[in-house]
């Protein structure tokens, strides 16, 4: 069991049942709560449509090996589902509220209206929301001390990451009983500013747009671009982080690059930040320098090259894509 909270899911729809999958498999139950008011039979079409798609994930999770006989049975169990007729009893005794209602502020404020007079005063309330600073939704909610931004990625339940994201009235004893609790269910939390998009939405925002508009402009098809980021783009940043990879590869380069790209594509989408200029003037280009946006200083740089190489070759054969001797062509990779 991962803890001894109770834990409660406003929205049953694609993020709320990924979470109440993702908790209850780690051995945690969960109540998943719409506070939508529905016609009378609606309610129960909604916990019928979720139950069938979390089945339908757990079957697939059995069928692949990683959920034991029973498994699917018992994870189904431990959900519990409570329409607004018996939302407020659902929440009364809940030590965390993840909120994943529609990403717009007048879906959420009523939400937060209500969970601060349905859950406790000490309840943990966190948003699941994709791009709304925690800032600004701390002030939709009681006792702010309690809140932060939960970020998880669809799906909710296999991606390990949730980026946390506290408010300035957020307590560390907040962040740090849902970093535990997180941590404790088998995801891995990362915490930063409040800051619209936080980590991940940010960047991916960027370049999904991006890819979008190498298709609007005819420069490639989209299975061209979605090919180009599983054996490239997404390969290569599942092993080396972004900015590793700004020192592995030199900031001289995205430097020259940015330069480049804001001349001939646009200016201000392509500029480069400050930091790349100071990195640039400082001698902080990289590995070559020994310093870039990691210190270098003392690192066996072989041995960091090697494990490195490691972490994509087990990528690289865990994807069938491992360069073949004598240039054997490929498997076809869709
Ligand atoms: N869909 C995605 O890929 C991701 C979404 N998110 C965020 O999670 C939150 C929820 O998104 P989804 O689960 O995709 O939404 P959804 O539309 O799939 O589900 C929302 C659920 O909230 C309830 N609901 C609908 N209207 C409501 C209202 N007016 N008041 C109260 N409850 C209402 C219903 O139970 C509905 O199923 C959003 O803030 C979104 O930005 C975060 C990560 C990924
Ligand atoms: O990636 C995710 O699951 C989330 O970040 C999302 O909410 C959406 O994809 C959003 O980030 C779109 O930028």
């Amino acid at each position: 069991m991962a803890s001894e909270h109770r834990v409660a899911v406003l929205g049953a729809g694609r993020m709320g049942r990924g979470i109440a999958l993702s908790l209850s498999y780690a051995g945690h139950p969960v109540v998943v709560v719409d506070l939508k008011p529905r016609e009378a039979a609606a309610p129960r079409g909604l916990e019928a449509e979720m139950r069938a798609e979390i089945e339908r994930d757990l079957t697939f999770l059995s069928d692949v090996g990683v959920l034991e006989d029973g498994g699917v049975e018992a994870v189904q169990a431990s959900i519990r589902f409570a329409d607004a007729a018996g939302a407020a009893d659902a929440v009364a005794d809940a030590t965390i509220v993840f909120e994943c209602v529609p990403e717009t502020i007048e879906a959420k404020r009523p939400c937060y209206e209500w969970v601060s007079r349905h859950a406790s005063a000490d309840c943990i309330v966190a948003s699941t929301t994709s791009t709304i600073d925690a800032q600004t939704l701390a002030a939709l909610v009681t006792r702010p001390e309690r809140f932060l931004n939960a970020h998880w990625l669809n799906p909710a339940h296999l991606i390990p990451l949730v980026e946390l994201s506290p408010s300035v009235a957020t307590s560390s004893d907040t962040i740090h009983r849902m970093k535990q609790f997180l941590s404790a269910c088998g995801k891995v939390p990362i915490v930063c500013a409040s800051s619209p998009g936080y980590i991940v939405p940010r960047i991916q925002a960027l370049a999904m747009n991006e890819a979008a508009r190498l298709v609007e402009e005819g420069v490639a098809s989209a299975e061209d671009v979605d090919m180009a980021v599983r054996v490239g783009f997404g390969l290569r940043f599942a092993v080396l982080g972004l900015l590793e990879f700004i020192d592995w590869g030199g900031c001289d380069i995205l430097y020259h690059a940015s330069f480049f790209l804001s001349a001939k594509v646009d200016a201000a989408r392509f500029a480069a930040p400050k930091l790349i200029s100071d990195h640039m003037e400082q001698g902080r280009r990289g590995l070559r320098d020994g310093a870039g946006f990691y210190e270098y200083e003392g690192v066996d740089l072989g041995e960091y090259r090697r494990k490195r190489m490691h972490d994509f070759i087990h990528l690289l054969q865990a994807r069938q894509l491992m360069p073949v001797r004598g240039g054997n062509t490929r498997p076809d990779h869709q």
